[in-house]
């Protein structure tokens, strides 16, 4: 038996009303989602526990899995394994987003513009992260980076006992009231600060604004955390396999588990993303003996952050087609096998930001075929009428 999970990030959302009060899950054309929701359990699950932000960090450790209750120490110090970053006691990792700020003369009257500065090159964000660590940096702080707008910074002996906000939580808000607030704030708040007034004019700005893209004029600290540790998937689910996604987020979870990480030529996290790419990908993996993968594809989440809706609807329609329909073809040459999919959360284009609601899963076995709903989206799965509370629960239930 082999096992897949196809995961959409931040797939759920609201009815709305341009869509004749259908969510875009609903509203998209899935052909081989509805096909296999005939044949497949759906039902809901509670992802986020209650009293934890919905985060794709807590999230995606519920699916995978691992309680956040028991496990969950911060988004960072997940993307630090990925990024190859080993912290030590005592290290506190912040998530650095390179952010898109209004330009308002105080910092605290700005507003957050853009979370994601664009979706700036990894290469003109590198440049700009290093300006950071040489001129701001003080004595045991490090930065670090990353891929596109997610970077990491490290406060060695530091405290993260701050309370942070998510830029993607404050879309066009005014930053004054979302600033890190508590024990060590102030140290935060200077470096954001400064960050501002020292990239807001770098060349890669300057020509980043003459070409019409937003410019990446500030850092955003938040996410932070210690080391997690956890035991090897193998040990608590029994099977051995891979992840395959263009996040550190996913990868660092992967790799705190033991389970191997595959990389994807043009995976990109966005709606650009070598879709099919990520298919093969996980069929290769099943072919060649591993028997679980976790498949992750950022693109409908990063579409809800933007506020885009006709680009979050594109997003799981290439899901449906260039994945789903790959892997149901690809999987008759193989095995029998289980595969779920589900989001991780919500992110509503409403609300350009998660919410902690239950969201919609389809469990297909191709041993045991069951006779279901239709079709697959957030309606369907709740009038199906099973209800997981504990999201690490239906890991169970997927590799029972
Ligand atoms: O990586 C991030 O900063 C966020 C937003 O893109 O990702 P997610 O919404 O999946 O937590």
């Amino acid at each position: 038996m082999k096992y897949i999970v196809l995961l959409g990030d931040g797939m759920a959302d609201y009815p709305i009303p341009s869509l004749g009060n259908r969510t875009p899950l609903q509203y998209a054309s899935t052909p081989n989602m509805d096909k296999l929701a005939e044949v497949s359990q759906l039902g809901m699950v509670t992802t986020v526990p209650a009293g934890f932000s919905p985060g794709s960090d807590v999230a995606n450790l519920s699916v995978i899995g691992y309680d956040p209750k028991t496990y969950y120490t911060g988004r960072s110090p997940l993307e630090a394994i990925s990024m190859g970053i080993d912290l030590l006691p005592g290290d506190i990792s912040f998530r650095c987003n390179l952010v898109t700020l209004s330009d308002e003369e105080n910092y605290q009257d700005k507003r957050m513009l853009d979370y994601c500065a664009g979706e700036i090159s990894s290469e003109e964000a590198a440049e700009l992260i290093k300006t950071i660590n040489e001129t701001l940096a003080p004595e045991g702080i490090n930065f670090y980076p990353g891929i596109s707008y997610r970077h990491l910074m490290v406060w060695h002996n530091g405290t993260g006992e701050q309370h942070c906000t998510p830029p993607h939580d404050i879309a066009d808000k005014t930053i004054g009231n979302y600033l890190p607030q508590g024990n060590g704030s102030e140290e935060l708040l200077n470096m954001m600060l400064n960050s501002n007034k020292l990239i807001e004019e770098h060349p890669i700005n300057l020509l980043r604004k003459e070409r019409g893209k937003n410019p990446a004029n500030s850092i955003w600290l938040w996410g932070q955390g210690t080391k997690p540790k956890m035991p090897a998937f193998k040990d608590v689910y029994g099977v051995e396999g891979a992840m395959i996604s263009a996040v550190d987020l996913t990868k660092g979870i992967a790799q705190a588990v033991g389970l191997q990480v595959v990389d994807v030529h043009g995976a990109t996290g966005n709606i650009h993303t070598n879709f099919t790419g990520k298919a093969k990908a996980a069929l290769k993996i099943l072919s060649e003996g591993s028997d679980f993968v976790y498949l992750h594809i950022e693109a409908p989440d990063e579409a809800g952050h933007q506020g885009d809706l006709e680009t979050k609807i594109q997003a799981i329609e290439a899901i449906d087609r260039l994945v789903l329909g790959e892997i149901i073809s690809g999987m008759k040459e193989l095995d029998d096998y289980k595969l779920v999919v589900l989001p991780d959360h919500p992110t509503p284009i409403s609300l350009r930001t998660h919410t902690a609601e239950p969201v919609p899963f389809m469990l297909f076995n191709s041993a045991a075929i069951k006779n279901g709903p239709r079709i697959f989206h957030e309606k369907s799965a709740l009038a199906a009428n099973f209800h997981i509370d504990q999201g690490p629960d239906l890991m169970k239930l997927f590799l029972r």
